[in-house]
């Protein structure tokens, strides 16, 4: 697979009220700071795990692997939806905040360390309020995982809940 970079990514415009998010917030100083962008009409989201994310010595620990495709769902639902809206990442506009409502993953392969994972997406709209991503989780060229993440937009009983 060729070597690939995330330009521009949601988590990048994320407000900082919900900029935190262990796996994706970019103000989270202990966080995985995931970051999704597009990658032609799916979602990428490329990340190296650091060595302390072992299951087995040599692999990665399953649920570092969920993480990845949580917060890449997260994600890629919020540029779906942004995009729907006329909106594209640096144009000015908020994106779209979902939560995570429900979340499957096979782990097809034992998942090798240090080399940098891909999760590809696939997005779909099942209502305004609801989305779907399958995604695709790839170390190297072999496909490790494959995870299916159901997305539901952010009520607002999840704001101000820091006291
Ligand atoms: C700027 C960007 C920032 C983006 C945000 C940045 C932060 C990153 C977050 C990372 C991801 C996370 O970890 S999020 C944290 C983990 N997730 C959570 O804590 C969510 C906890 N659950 C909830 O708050 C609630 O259950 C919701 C919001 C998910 C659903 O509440 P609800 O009351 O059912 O909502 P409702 O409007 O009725 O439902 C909407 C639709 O979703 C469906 N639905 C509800 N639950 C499920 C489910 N488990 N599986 C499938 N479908 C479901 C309903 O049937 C309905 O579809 P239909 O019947 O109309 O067709």
């Amino acid at each position: 697979m060729e070597e690939l970079k995330v330009e521009k990514a949601i988590q990048d415009i994320y407000p900082d009220d919900i900029a935190w998010c262990y796996g994706c917030g970019r103000l989270n100083d202990d966080g995985h700071h995931l970051r999704t962008g597009w990658h032609g009409d799916k979602t990428i989201t490329i990340y190296t795990p650091e060595s302390k994310y072992m299951g087995i010595p040599g692999f990665i620990y399953g649920g570092l692997i969920a993480s990845l495709i949580d917060c890449h769902g997260t994600g890629s639902a919020a540029l779906a939806l942004h995009r729907k809206n006329g909106h594209e990442i640096g144009d000015g506009a908020e994106p779209p905040r979902f939560v995570t409502a429900n979340l499957n993953v096979d782990f097809l392969k034992p998942t090798p360390q240090h080399v940098p994972l891909k999760a590809i997406g696939t997005v779909e709209e099942i209502h305004p309020k609801k989305w779907k991503v399958e995604t695709e989780v790839y170390a190297q060229d072999t496909l490790c995982a494959r995870g299916t993440v159901v997305l539901v937009v952010m009520p607002s009983t999840f704001l101000n809940k820091n006291d």
